[in-house]
C-alpha cells in the first residue's frame, strides 16, 4: 500500500481524479493494477471517446484480451445478454458495429474496434443495432461496494472523470507475455507517461464522491457518563449495522473516536487488550466536550469474532498480534475507513479532532479531505495480560503508546 505512487504524487483525491480526466482527453490510457485480486494491470480508456488510434496503442502495447464492459442492469436493458459461464464470469455476448463509414467492416481493425466501443457507450443503441457475435468481447459491471474488480472499477473511474460509465479495458502483459509483472507496470508508465492506479484508488475517489451511508433512526441514550444520542444508518457501502453515539459540540470542534468493534474488551471486560478503557474513555471525553463516537463493525481488526479467537489461540502459544493474523492467513490490520468517513459526512462534519493513538486513522481520513486539526491519544489501561500486545502494537504497527 505504501508503494502505491499517486499517494506521494498527488495530495488529494480531486487533484487526481483531474489528472485522470486530463489524461484520458490527452488520449492516454490509465494503467490500474489490482493488487487485491489478480496483481495484474490494465489499460483503462473511456469507451465514449475511444480512437483508432488508442485502439491501436492499447491492442498493441497491452495484448490481453479488449473488452468494453458497462453496467451489467444497463446492458440487460438494453438487450445484451449473458454467456453461460462455469466460473462467474459476467461475460456478454461480443458485438461489433458496422456503418456506412466502416471500411473493411470485418470489426476487427482497430478503427472498427474503436467504433464498436463508442457506439457501445451510447445507452439509445440496443444489442439489435449490433453485428453479434462480433469481435469486441462485452462484460457486464456489477455494483462497485459489491465486487472490486478491474471491471468495476474501470466504469467508475470513467464515470467519476466525466465520462459516460463505459469503459474499454485490456490486460497488459509483458515482453515475454507474461501478466502479473509489476514492474513492467511502471516501466511502461515511464516510457508512455501513463498513471498508475490502484483499484483502491478508484475505491477511494468512488466513496469520496457516492454518499451510500445515511442517518436512519435517532434516539435517545442515557448513560453513566452522560446523556447522548444515538444514531442508525441506511448503509449500501458495506452494508454493516455501524452506528453513533453524539453530543452536541456546540460551537466547538467536535472530538471524534473512530471506535473497531471488540466484543471482548468492549462488553466482556476482557484484559487481553486495552479496548474496554479506551471505549470508556472516549466516552468520557466526548461527553465533556460534544463530539461523535463512531462504532465500527470491523472485529478483530475486520478479521471477525471467530477468527480473532483462532489469533488468540496463537497468540497464547507465543506469536504476537501481528503474525497470529498472518499465520491465520490473514492481514495484520483489515481494517477500512471509508464507512467512517461517510458517516462523518452524513453528520456534515468535515473538521474534528481525533481520539487516538493509531496514526492510520489520520490518515485515512485525511485522504479524503477531512481536516483533523488534532490529535488527543487516548491511553487505554494497561495490565499484566495486554502488556506484550500494546507493546506489539507500539512496536509493529507504530501506535503512539507510552509504556
Ligand atoms: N485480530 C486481532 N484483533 C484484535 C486483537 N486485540 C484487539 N483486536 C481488535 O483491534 C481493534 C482495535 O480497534 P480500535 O481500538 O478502534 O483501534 P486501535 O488500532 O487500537 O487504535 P486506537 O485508536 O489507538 O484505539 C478492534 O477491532 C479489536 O477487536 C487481537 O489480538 N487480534
Ligand atoms: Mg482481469
Ligand atoms: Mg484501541
Ligand atoms: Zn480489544
Amino acid at each position: 500500500m505504501e508503494e502505491r505512487t499517486l499517494q506521494r504524487q498527488f495530495r488529494t483525491l480531486e487533484e487526481l481524479l483531474s489528472k485522470v480526466r486530463d489524461q484520458f482527453l490527452q488520449g492516454k490510457p490509465v494503467i490500474l493494477i489490482d493488487s487485491e485480486r489478480e496483481i495484474e494491470g490494465d489499460f483503462i480508456f473511456p469507451a465514449e471517446i475511444c480512437t483508432t488510434e488508442v485502439m491501436n496503442f492499447i491492442t498493441t502495447v497491452g495484448k490481453g484480451l479488449l473488452c468494453v464492459v458497462g453496467p451489467e442492469e444497463a446492458l440487460l436493458k438494453r438487450g445484451f445478454f449473458r454467456l453461460p459461464s462455469n466460473f462467474g464470469g459476467n461475460y456478454f455476448i461480443p458485438i461489433d458495429y458496422i456503418d456506412s463509414s466502416s471500411r473493411y467492416k470485418t470489426g476487427i481493425p482497430a478503427c472498427e474496434r474503436a467504433l464498436s466501443c463508442r457506439m457501445f457507450s451510447d445507452e439509445k443503441l440496443d444489442l439489435s443495432e449490433f453485428k453479434y457475435p462480433g469481435h469486441v468481447t462485452v462484460i457486464g459491471a456489477k455494483e462497485f461496494p459489491i465486487r472490486k474488480g478491474h471491471s468495476e472499477a474501470s466504469v467508475e473511474l470513467v464515470r467519476l472523470s466525466g465520462f459516460k460509465p463505459y469503459s474499454v479495458i485490456i490486460e497488459i502483459l509483458d515482453l515475454d507475455g507474461e501478466s502479473h509483472n509489476i514492474d513492467y507496470l511502471y516501466t511502461l508508465s515511464e516510457k508512455y507517461g501513463l498513471l498508475v492506479l490502484d483499484i483502491q484508488d478508484v475505491w477511494e475517489m468512488y466513496v469520496k464522491n457516492t454518499q451510500l451511508i445515511n442517518p436512519l433512526a435517532r434516539a435517545k441514550l442515557p448513560t453513566k457518563y452522560g446523556i447522548f444520542e444515538i444514531i442508525s444508518f441506511n448503509n449500501t457501502l458495506d452494508h454493516k449495522e455501524h452506528f453513533a453515539i453524539i453530543k452536541d459540540w456546540r460551537d466547538r470542534t467536535p472530538l471524534v473516536r473512530i471506535h473497531s468493534e471488540c466484543v471482548t474488551g468492549d462488553c466482556l471486560s476482557s484484559l487481553r487488550c486495552d479496548c474496554g478503557s479506551q471505549l470508556e474513555k472516549a466516552l468520557k471525553a466526548i461527553a465533556d466536550n460534544g463530539g461523535v463516537l463512531i462504532y465500527l463493525r470491523q472485529e478483530g481488526r475486520g478479521i471477525g469474532i471467530s477468527r480473532k479467537i483462532e489469533a488468540y489461540r496463537l497468540q497464547d502459544t507465543g506469536l504476537d498480534t501481528y503474525d497470529a493474523n498472518v499465520e491465520i492467513g490473514r492481514k495484520p490490520d483489515e481494517r477500512e475507513y471509508s464507512a467512517a468517513y461517510q458517516i462523518l459526512k452524513s453528520l456534515h462534519i468535515d473538521r474534528l479532532k481525533l481520539l487516538t493513538n493509531n496514526p492510520r486513522k489520520k490518515q485515512e481520513l485525511e485522504r479524503y479531505g477531512i481536516i483533523v486539526e488534532d490529535v488527543i491519544n487516548l491511553y487505554g489501561e494497561v495490565n499484566e495480560f495486554n502488556i506484550k500486545y500494546l507493546l506489539t502494537k507500539k512496536v509493529r504497527f507504530k501506535h503512539d503508546i507510552k509504556l
